[in-house]
């Protein structure tokens, strides 16, 4: 199948066009060809969205945003099986997770569904100022817009919700640059919203790379750019973006600290899954696992061994834990980490092995934070386990990074854990859970350098609009 970029309800998939190979990381079978979008496709798309916002978009009234993204849930409730197996032939990822991917999406969308109908805005009382009396303050929140929405590979389609559909709530139009290794189920998202009834132009599409993220970033009639990637890119888009609104959902290191009380088997099983899943191409992945040294034996023992019972292989398989990475560069890379942090004097516990696109399932020991496994963010299934003393000393190690996006705390001592969960500099804090944890409707979104400004629905519904103030003079003799 060949994909094209959506334009106004169009489709833009002519034959002359460039193309670009979509391949099953798993396999390498080629699974779609992208209909690249072009300059001029850019400027259609982004002076469409532009009209769109001021014509159709300004008159839509909340009640109406809110259906179309009831619609939408409802719809999609009917394609999960579709969708899932989609993203596991675009991206490689375990099926189990797959669908649990689109059914976080169905909550995404009935969350904006709901606060469609709850932008609301509040009286400043004026008497409180000197001479403010006989006025009204109303502050109201205004659409922004056209929004740009740049996304990742590794949770296709729910990231790109986690944007799109606030930005519908709040009654902005959207350019949508889904990343170019996952566009199917970008593309079907987009005919998702067109049989939900969305209006055509609320939504383009435009299929491409970095080359066409690029002038969207600087075009001047989109009012914000809201991008999920990686560092680099993120630091490009906001060097080039001018005086527009940025949302950036950038990388982490994360770390998960277990004091001595911590329940070990379960932090054990929930570490697994929290360094491992989608081979931890998760931007909250366990990297870093900071262990008492009084529970350090135990808990690596209990941690290799159940990690030596993931099941590795093919992504379709409803067994599979571990599938392939994004692609073959990217499983080097990571095996290159690995090897490094080796020369350096880290040991191996298990893992560390790589067969074409799929890394094994690795834990390291020995580690320090000179090497790229603990400094960097390794976006790979490597994780680091490491002893320490005492809390001011972990709170030290996990803070000693260039991100900060979601750490976990595992302690049965509520001060202790109210007392680092506010010492750590992240976004976001879970106490007996592990850093991989998140759900749809909580703030979220780093400091440091893993981001700017948040999401979970209603808090990128606030990124989505502008305050507007507007006063009333009133005459008192009427
Ligand atoms: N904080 C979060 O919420 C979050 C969530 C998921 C992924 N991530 C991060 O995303 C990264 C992995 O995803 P990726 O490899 O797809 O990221 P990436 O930065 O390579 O690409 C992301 C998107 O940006 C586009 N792009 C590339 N260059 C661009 C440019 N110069 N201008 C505009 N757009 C450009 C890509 O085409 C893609 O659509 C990891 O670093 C991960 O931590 C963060
Ligand atoms: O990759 C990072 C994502 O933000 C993780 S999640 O989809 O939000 O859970």
């Amino acid at each position: 199948m060949r994909y094209g970029s959506i334009i106004n309800g169009q489709e833009r998939n002519e034959k002359q066009r460039e193309t670009l190979e979509v391949r099953n990381p798993f396999n390498q079978e080629k699974v779609a060809e992208l209909a690249l979008a072009t300059q001029s496709d850019l400027e259609d798309a982004v002076n469409n969205s532009f009209d769109t916002f001021h014509s159709t978009m300004k008159v839509m009234h909340a009640h109406q945003r809110s259906d179309i993204l009831r619609k939408a849930a409802d719809l999609l409730e009917g394609k999960v099986e579709e969708f899932a197996q989609t993203i596991v032939k675009e991206a490689g990822k375990p099926i189990k997770y797959s669908r649990d991917e689109i059914k976080r999406s169905i909550q995404v969308l009935r969350f904006s569904s709901e606060l469609a109908k709850n932008i609301t805005g509040e009286v400043i009382p004026m008497d409180a100022a000197i001479g403010g009396e006989n006025r009204m303050g109303l502050v109201t929140r205004k659409p922004l817009g056209v929004v740009g929405a740049i996304t990742p590979f590794n949770f296709p389609l729910n990231l790109s919700l986690h944007k799109i559909a606030p930005a519908i709530a709040a009654g902005n139009t959207i350019v949508f640059k889904p990343a170019e290794n996952t566009p199917i189920s970008a593309y079907l998202l987009v005919k998702l919203f067109q049989e939900a009834g969305l209006p055509k132009g609320v939504l383009n599409l435009l299929m491409g790379t970095g080359k066409v993220g690029e002038p969207l970033v600087t075009h001047k009639k989109v009012h914000k750019i809201t991008f999920t990637g990686s560092l680099p890119v993120g630091r490009k888009i906001r060097e080039s973006a001018g005086f527009k609104k940025v949302t950036l959902e950038l990388g982490s290191n994360s770390p998960n600290i277990l004091f001595e009380d911590a329940d070990i088997e379960s932090a054990v099983k929930d570490l697994v899954k929290g360094a491992f899943a989608f081979s931890g191409q998760v931007c909250i992945s366990a990297q870093r696992v900071y262990v008492h040294k009084s529970i350090y034996d135990s808990f690596l023992e209990k941690y290799i061994k159940e990690t030596e019972s993931l099941t590795i292989g093919n992504p379709e398989k409803e067994e599979t834990d571990i599938g392939p990475m994004i692609n073959e560069d990217e499983a080097m890379r990571a095996k290159q980490w690995i090897d490094d942090a080796v020369e350096k004097g880290a040991k191996i516990e298990i893992g560390g092995e790589r067969n074409g696109t799929v890394l094994s399932p690795t834990i390291m020991t020995n580690v320090d934070h000179n090497m790229k496994i603990i400094a960097e963010e390794v976006f790979a299934p490597i994780v680091s386990v490491i002893p320490f003393e005492t809390e001011d000393e972990v709170v030290n190690y996990s803070n000693d990074s260039i991100y900060g996006l979601q750490a976990g705390v595992f302690t049965k001592d509520i001060d202790r854990a109210m007392r680092v969960a506010n010492q750590l500099e992240m976004g976001g804090v879970w106490i007996n859970e592990i850093s991989t944890y998140r759900q749809d409707n909580h703030p979220y979104g780093g400091v440091k350098q893993s981001g700017i400004g948040k999401e979970g629905v209603k808090y990128a519904i606030e990124d989505m609009t502008e305050i507007k103030f507007i006063g009333v003079k009133l005459n008192p003799n009427h």
